[in-house]
């Protein structure tokens, strides 16, 4: 001990490796590479960790504005959590309890027996008892043309990466019926045209394994946002925030990233988390090239918009009709959010924009689709007059280092081109949801980290 006290301190050692963005991916990344001995800086632009992992700590029930849950398939985020010490819950009740949300065509709310017979049922005979909101992933569920969903991405499936707009015509589907069971409200693009069919049959076939993997759904007690904040506290390292990176140089001995404040920070190699939709907007030298040039500069990510609306009274005991709503309209998406001390208790209402009614209410500002919202949902809804309050509103096309929620692939993005774009470019190294080829959302981010670490260990 007298020894090692008398030793002279060694030499300060060079970063080994930047990361760049702290979201879930990025964080693993760090954690993993140090403890294989690695010296790793964390370079994050917002003032906060988490990226899309957004929980409002200053509203009723802590609604997740992001990552709501996880599956009991999901061993790598069970695992995150468990090296953070935060602990999970198991939350399906939220989702179950209190029935499907009710159906408002035009206006008016209509049970799945009156929704089977409306002359507006725009859905061929055999499918008239579906929801609009089940259609899609009902006829994907049934009949997916992967017969092993994991390869996915492979070069030989470049036939079945047509549009789904293709796909639910070869099902029967009308112009009419495709954009009321799709593109109203879609899960995936913008509308049936710029997303692949090829990319729902993958998700398809990832949700299937989870429900053969247990049908829990967990998420982290007090707010999702406790899982990237406990793992940011577990790194040795520099996590540093408000650096917004804007240039990523690479030679054969080095990586050296610029900050738009100026800083510069340099290490053996580099690793970016960022979505592609914001690393589009930073200068790479050299350029990236081939599929992966095209699929920074062009791979979409979802519009949602999602406004928190609290209700002074409980409306749904005075209509006895489902507290949720599923509406053709501006009203978007309403959903209960059950999580107060039990799930019998409503917290408020997320009502959420996918596709082009996200751009629409983004249009209008915060204040304005606040306002259009609770004006709609008190036109066709009665009860709710003047119960309704605008709590907070959360556009992630809006968010400067998001640009739009989860990555999709449009038709032509998926086969032959999925495996390649995260592939090294030179010192510049790739993580990230949008890079991983196994899994989805979380489980899929945490996939990439794991990946990319073995990657720069083994460089
Ligand atoms: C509404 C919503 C619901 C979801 N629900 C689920 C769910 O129920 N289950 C599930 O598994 N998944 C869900 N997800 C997906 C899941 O949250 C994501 O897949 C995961 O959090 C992505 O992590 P990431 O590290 O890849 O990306 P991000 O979390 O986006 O991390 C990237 C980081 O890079 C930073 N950054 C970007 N640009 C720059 C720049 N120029 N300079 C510096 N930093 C930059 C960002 O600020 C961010 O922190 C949901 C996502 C959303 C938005």
């Amino acid at each position: 001990r007298a020894a090692a006290k008398a030793a002279k301190p060694a030499a300060p050692r060079g970063t080994d490796v930047i990361v760049l963005g702290a979201g879930i991916s990025g964080l693993n990344t760090a954690w993993l590479l140090e403890q294989q001995g690695l010296k790793v800086t964390v370079l994050e632009g917002r003032q906060r960790v988490g990226g899309r992992i957004m929980t409002l700590m200053d509203q009723p029930g802590y609604p997740e504005m992001g990552f709501n849950s996880m599956a009991e398939g999901y061993g790598r985020g069970i695992d995150a959590a468990a090296r953070a010490g935060v602990t999970l819950e198991e939350v399906g009740a939220r989702y179950r309890i209190g029935g499907a949300p009710g159906l408002y065509i035009n206006g008016k709310l209509l049970s799945r027996e009156e929704w089977a017979k409306h002359p507006g049922n725009p859905f061929p005979d055999a499918m008239k008892t579906f929801m609009p909101a089940e259609l899609v992933n009902v006829l994907i569920a049934k009949n997916t043309r992967l017969k092993d969903w994991t390869q996915w991405a492979d070069a030989a499936n470049a036939p079945l990466d047509i549009s789904l707009y293709e796909w639910l015509k070869a099902q029967g589907l009308s112009d009419q019926a495709i954009h009321l069971a799709n593109d109203v409200s879609p899960y995936y693009g913008s509308n049936a045209y710029d997303v692949s069919a090829l990319m729902l049959e993958y998700n398809d076939g990832f949700v299937k394994a989870q429900i053969a993997a247990g049908i829990k759904s967990l998420a982290v007690k007090g707010g999702n946002l406790n899982l990237p904040i406990a793992m940011a506290k577990m790194l040795k390292g520099d996590l540093l925030l408000g650096k917004e990176v804007v240039a990523i140089e690479t030679t054969a001995t080095n990586a050296t990233v610029t900050c738009a404040d100026g800083s510069v920070h340099v290490a053996g190699r580099v690793i970016s988390s960022l979505p592609f939709s914001t690393l589009r907007h930073v200068h790479v030298m050299p350029g990236l090239s081939g599929v992966q040039a095209r699929a920074v500069a062009t791979m979409p990510y979802q519009p949602l918009s999602i406004a928190f609306l609290t209700a002074t009274a409980p409306f749904w005991e005075e209509d006895k009709a489902a507290p949720g709503m599923w509406t053709d309209g501006v009203t978007g998406v309403v959903t209960p959010q059950r999580f107060g001390a039990t799930p019998e208790e409503i917290t408020g209402f997320t009502v959420q924009a996918r596709g082009a009614m996200a751009h629409y209410w983004d249009g209008m500002g915060k204040e304005a689709a606040m306002a259009t919202i609770i004006a709609g949902i008190e036109a066709i809804r009665p009860s709710t007059k003047g119960k309704l309050r605008g709590a907070a509103y959360f556009s992630w096309v809006g968010e400067r280092f998001n640009q739009g929620d989860w990555a999709y692939f449009s038709p032509g993005q998926v086969a032959g081109v999925m495996t390649e774009i995260g592939k090294p470019a030179g010192r510049l190294h790739f993580c990230g949801e949008h890079t991983a080829t196994g899994a989805r959302g979380l489980e899929g981010a945490l996939e990439s980290s794991e990946r990319v670490a073995l990657e720069v260990l083994s460089a």
